[in-house]
């Protein structure tokens, strides 16, 4: 049923209420932020301890930043009123905003979205009113409230997806980095971002459902139910490259969460074990895919064990005018428990290193009647024969030692690998000429995974609270075991669609993925409802999905607008230079994306009709750029306004998976979209 009162006029008391309302909101969020201010201007004066002081400092400092009110983004979006069957909330009235305003007697004029009883602005439907008479939803420009809908959910009235505001929100032309979507979350998108802690989830979702956006808020939510779980281990989001990341950066700010890590999946793992030291190898195609195969995992664990040794002689350690002594059979037993415990190798080599010392100590207190101190204990642990000893059958290693033993010595990896790889995959492997030292190799990509599989042999590496994980459908089996590696105890939330994996190794099915993140438990959900791409482009695109060999569901866009020129031209960059100038007549960011090959040839052409461009590898784009030529390899997960796709022909071949690569490019859109092409276009888009 139609609601009643959707268009207040500018003169509706109602809305003038509502106007005052969010003055006052405003007026006490500043309060509230000079006061953390000044506590921040005090704080690190009055902790007693410098650790005291510094965590304080940042405690606050996270505060001061998180209250900010943004002019563009309004203080608060909707209200709920109760009624008077709503339990504890009965004939309650709240405003929902991004984060709890409260006045100067604490009393609330705005509940954070996050709050539990926010949930229902998002989930009350006529049928389930969940206790609200009526829910209102703010319309805003340029930071003024002009308009407010209503939904009398107790006289049956529903808006859905055919909210106007929702509507509005959904075409508004983009500009800038990704928003945040905290007004107009979807009941199907709610149900993911408020799933629990201890909940792992991994969403399957069409372009343009939703995903990042429901990761993002996941994140937001957590941190904010789970504060004191999440203080230690934090939160860290995953994306698949820098272009990405500094596109979706401004999300989690804005919904005053400052302090989650953002990385992409080569940076994290770079930055373990090499610390740091930049990737200058290179590996041919099919040797990088052999070391993001699983079985990797298993050859490099055998490797490492099989540097633990039976003893060859028995431990005797000088002391003064006594002889410590261990037999083979006392150290076999000791090594081999240590074993059967399978601890990470180097915490293995300590506790070997603690039982000898031990029972070296027993055998002084028997013979002393006394117990040695603990210096006598340090001394015998870094005495020679220990070493020596620990050293022969439990030596020390670094990954980098690990991997360039694997690499260059035949022998062990054929040892390790025996049933694992065959024959020529160990020649695909190993170094045809390997490198003088550990220190004069040139690591490739594929490599530092390796490195880091190493470490996580070696040793535990702390674990995060929660990851969210966007694009993974590209995340290869070794990578999402490092991601594994790092959410031990945690939850994850995986985000991806199968049918845009362009990696050589991108997943066919989730549970795979799930399995190799250790988390087979994880719940496998679809969203399918598209906000980005406009229906008549998403029916271009997924003429596409039959040849991409992915069982996925379709999804439907909310799109009616929209527009798609299919332009056969007979030179391609005139063509671009002249739409792009056509196109920057209208509102909203325009993409030119092409093969990557191609890029340099349009960004020229464009220069030369001097039209600026922006490159999405650029850290400090120019804000206000309109025009970005986008390699086509660049393009996930982003979008424009206007997207002109330039020879699908080129991008398709390109790689071996071109076609999902082209149903990324094809899906960017989000009014127009506009293919040039001087080749005949892929079969399954030729009418
Ligand atoms: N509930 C919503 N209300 C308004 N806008 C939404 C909503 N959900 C998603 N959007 C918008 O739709 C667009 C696509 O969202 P998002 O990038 O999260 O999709 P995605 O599924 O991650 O896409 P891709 O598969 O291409 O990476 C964004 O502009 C986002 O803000």
């Amino acid at each position: 049923m139609p609601p009643d009162a959707l268009a207040p006029t500018a003169t509706d008391p109602d809305l003038a209420q509502e106007q005052a309302h969010l003055a006052t909101a405003r007026a006490a969020l500043r309060r509230m932020r000079e006061r953390a201010a000044e506590l921040f201007a005090t704080g690190e004066t009055v902790a007693g301890d410098g650790y005291g002081a510094e965590s304080l400092g940042a405690a606050l400092a996270g505060r001061v930043a998180a209250l900010a009110d943004h002019p563009d983004t309004p203080l608060f979006f909707g209200r709920l009123d109760f009624g008077g069957d709503a339990g504890d909330h009965a004939d309650e009235s709240h405003h929902i905003g991004r984060r709890h305003v409260t006045d100067e007697h604490g009393e609330p004029l705005v509940l954070d979205w996050r709050a539990p009883v926010a949930r229902a602005f998002y989930r009350a439907s006529a049928s389930d009113p969940l206790g609200v008479r009526v829910r209102r939803r703010f319309g805003f420009a340029a930071g003024a409230l002009t308009s407010f809908e209503d939904e009398h959910l107790d006289r049956g009235e529903e808006l859905g997806t055919g909210s106007a505001l929702l509507t509005a929100e959904i075409e508004r032309p983009r500009v800038g980095p990704m928003r945040d979507i905290v007004a107009t979350i979807q009941p199907e998108q709610d149900e993911l971002v408020r799933a629990g802690l201890d909940q792992s989830i991994c969403v399957q979702g069409a372009p343009g459902t939703g995903k990042t956006a429901v990761g993002l808020h996941r994140a937001a939510y957590l941190l904010y139910a789970y504060r004191e779980q999440l203080r230690k281990t934090g939160v860290l989001v995953v994306g698949p490259n820098q272009a990405f990341l500094r596109y979706i950066a401004a999300v989690l700010p804005a919904l005053g969460e400052v302090e989650v890590r953002q990385a992409t999946i080569d940076d994290l793992i770079a930055r373990g074990p090499l610390r740091g030291t930049e990737v200058r190898g290179t590996d041919p195609p099919e040797t990088a895919a052999l070391k993001h195969d699983p079985r990797l995992a298993e050859v490099l664990s055998r490797a490492l064990w099989s540097r633990v040794r039976p003893p060859a002689e028995p431990l005797v350690v000088p002391d003064g005018g006594n002889r410590w002594r261990l037999s083979i059979d006392d150290l076999t037993d000791l090594v081999d428990q240590v074993r059967r415990e399978a601890p990470p190798y180097l915490l293995g080599r300590e506790r070997v290193q603690a039982r000898v010392v031990a029972a070296l100590h027993r055998q002084a207190e028997v013979r002393r009647a006394e117990s040695p101190g603990d210096s006598w204990t340090r001394r015998l642990a870094r005495s020679r024969p220990v070493t020596q000893c620990l050293d022969a059958v439990w030596p020390k290693l670094t990954p980098e030692q690990l991997i360039f033993l694997v690499l260059s010595d035949p022998g062990l990896l054929a040892e390790a690998a025996t049933d694992l790889l065959d024959p020529a995959e160990q020649a695909t492997l190993r170094w045809a000429r390997p490198p003088r030292s550990v220190k004069a190799t040139r690591w490739s990509d594929a490599d530092t995974m390796l490195l880091d599989e190493a470490a996580g042999l070696l040793e535990r590496l702390p674990s995060f609270g929660h990851i969210v994980v966007d694009e993974a459908q590209d995340l290869s089996p070794m990578q999402a075991r490092a991601l594994a590696r790092r959410c031990r105890h945690g939850s994850v939330t995986i985000l991806g669609d199968l049918a845009q994996g362009t990696a050589p190794w991108a997943a066919a099915d989730w549970r795979e993925t799930l399995a190799h993140l250790t988390k087979p438990a994880a719940t496998i959900s679809p969203l399918t409802t598209g906000f980005r791409v406009p229906a008549t482009v998403l029916a271009l695109a997924n003429r596409l999905l039959p040849s991409l060999a992915v069982d996925v569901p379709p999804a439907e866009s909310l799109r009616r607008d929209g527009e798609l020129v299919i332009c056969p031209v007979p030179e391609l960059a005139p063509a671009v230079v002249a739409e792009v100038t056509a196109a920057l007549a209208v509102e909203g960011s325009i993409a030119v994306i092409a093969a990557d090959a191609a890029v340099d040839e349009l960004r020229s052409a464009l220069a030369a009709a001097n039209v600026s461009t922006v490159d999405p590898s650029d850290p400090a784009p120019d804000p206000a750029g309109r025009v970005t030529v986008v390699p086509a390899t660049l393009a996930k997960g982003l979008e424009y306004d206007h997207v002109i796709a330039v020879e699908p022909a080129t991008i398709a071949s390109a790689e071996a998976r071109g076609l999902h690569r082209l149903y990324v490019v094809l899906t960017r859109a989000v009014s127009r979209l506009t293919v040039l092409h001087a080749q005949p276009l892929p079969a399954p888009l030729r009418d």
